[in-house]
């Protein structure tokens, strides 16, 4: 089994690390030198994981002709990279090879899940199946081993098999899937949902107001995410309410991270005027509210995390908008 992780930052070193420790030979590929470097020289990435040591046998490299001969390619670069990196490993792949995405949100302009971009990337003679590899996991607690499940999502259930051997161990645990939608649609809003929870937090309210945060959260996500053709039940699993539980709490997310500044600001303007991390929330939170516009579909916090990203509303003034705004008789989900 030859693997190659693209993606030198947080998850794809955290997944690379998972594959190395099960024996696999994995290589990951990188565009980044100095992150390729400091795995291969000082067994660190230090810009994602500090002075943390990761497994010496892990290798590194910039030579994106690595990709030749692999049986398994992980794509761990940010959504906006993918369409890109797909077109350039296209061209090089030389057999059927399963892509596994990791990547949490949807194509910027068409609003494509990532799986239907890897698929039209991806020529059939190269390509055996898109296996999504998503669920409540922060790089930095993989890194050091700590016990973490998560799902490989497919519609091909004999890949998503393999994907389950091939990465699972005595810290990782792996189950498997087939509603591609359903996931791909929860381990993406969530990301929107966790900023809003860290806007709160900036904000200085507390565990009463994220309990109340992630519940309606959760029936946007599902609501949205049925609308689209996903499955009900997929939202109360792994890729829905896990990771959003995981997300919305933790310290390490940098959803949460980003809104917390965000709140404690009053505003998203420093936000934009710094910010130089992968927090997918904001583009997801666009393309949600513009399709959800678009389909009738009621989402009222994502349009205040809109409203706050985009036409610079103030947080506090959002939080209090969806606060009081009309009761109805509402459904469930
Ligand atoms: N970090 C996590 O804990 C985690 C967990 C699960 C899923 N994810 C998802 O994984 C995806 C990647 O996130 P991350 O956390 O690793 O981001 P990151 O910012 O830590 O790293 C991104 C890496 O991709 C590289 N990159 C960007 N464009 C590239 C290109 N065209 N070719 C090659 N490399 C390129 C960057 O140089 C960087 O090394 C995101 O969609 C994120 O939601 C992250
Ligand atoms: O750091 P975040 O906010 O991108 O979250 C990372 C993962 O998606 C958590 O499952």
């Amino acid at each position: 089994m030859k693997a190659v992780v693209i993606g030198s930052g947080s998850w794809g070193t955290g997944l690379a690390q998972v594959l190395c420790d099960n024996k696999v030979d994995v290589t990951i590929y990188g565009n980044c030198e100095s992150e390729i470097n400091d795995i291969n020289e000082n067994h660190r990435n230090s810009k994602y994981f500090g002075g943390i040591q990761i497994h010496p046998d892990l290798k590194a490299t910039t030579d994106i002709n690595v990709v030749k001969g692999s049986d398994i390619v992980v794509l761990s670069v940010p959504t906006i990279a993918i369409e890109s990196v797909c077109k350039q490993i296209d061209e090089i792949l030389d057999k059927k090879t399963i892509i596994v995405n990791t990547s949490k949100g949807f194509h910027p302009e068409t609003f494509e899940r990532m799986s239907c971009v890897i698929r039209e990337n991806i020529s059939e003679e190269h390509l055996s199946s898109v296996v999504s590899l998503i669920g409540p996991s922060h790089a930095e607690e993989v890194v050091i081993r700590m016990l973490t499940t998560i799902c490989a999502v497919s519609l091909n259930e004999e890949d998503a098999k393999t994907v389950q051997e091939t990465f699972s161990n005595e810290y990782l645990r792996i189950y498997t899937g087939t509603d591609e939608i359903g996931s791909e649609v929860g381990v993406a809003v969530k990301n929107a949902i966790a900023l809003a929870s860290g806007i709160l937090s900036g904000l200085g309210y507390g565990d009463n107001t994220r309990a109340a945060l992630m519940t309606r959260g959760l029936m946007e996500m599902t609501r949205f995410g049925v609308a689209m053709g996903g499955k009900k039940e997929t939202f109360m699993g792994m890729t829905g309410i896990g990771d959003l539980i995981v997300t919305c709490t933790s310290q390490h997310s940098r959803n949460f991270q980003a809104g917390y500044e965000i709140g404690k600001a009053g505003t998203a303007k420093i936000f934009w005027e710094t910010n130089t991390k992968t927090v997918e929330g904001v583009r997801t939170a666009k393309a949600v509210h513009e399709k959800a516009r678009e389909l009738g579909i009621d989402m009222p916090i994502v349009n205040e995390i809109y409203a706050v990203l985009f036409e610079n509303k103030n947080a506090r003034e959002s939080a209090k908008q969806l606060m009081t705004r009309d009761l109805k008789p509402e459904m469930v989900f």
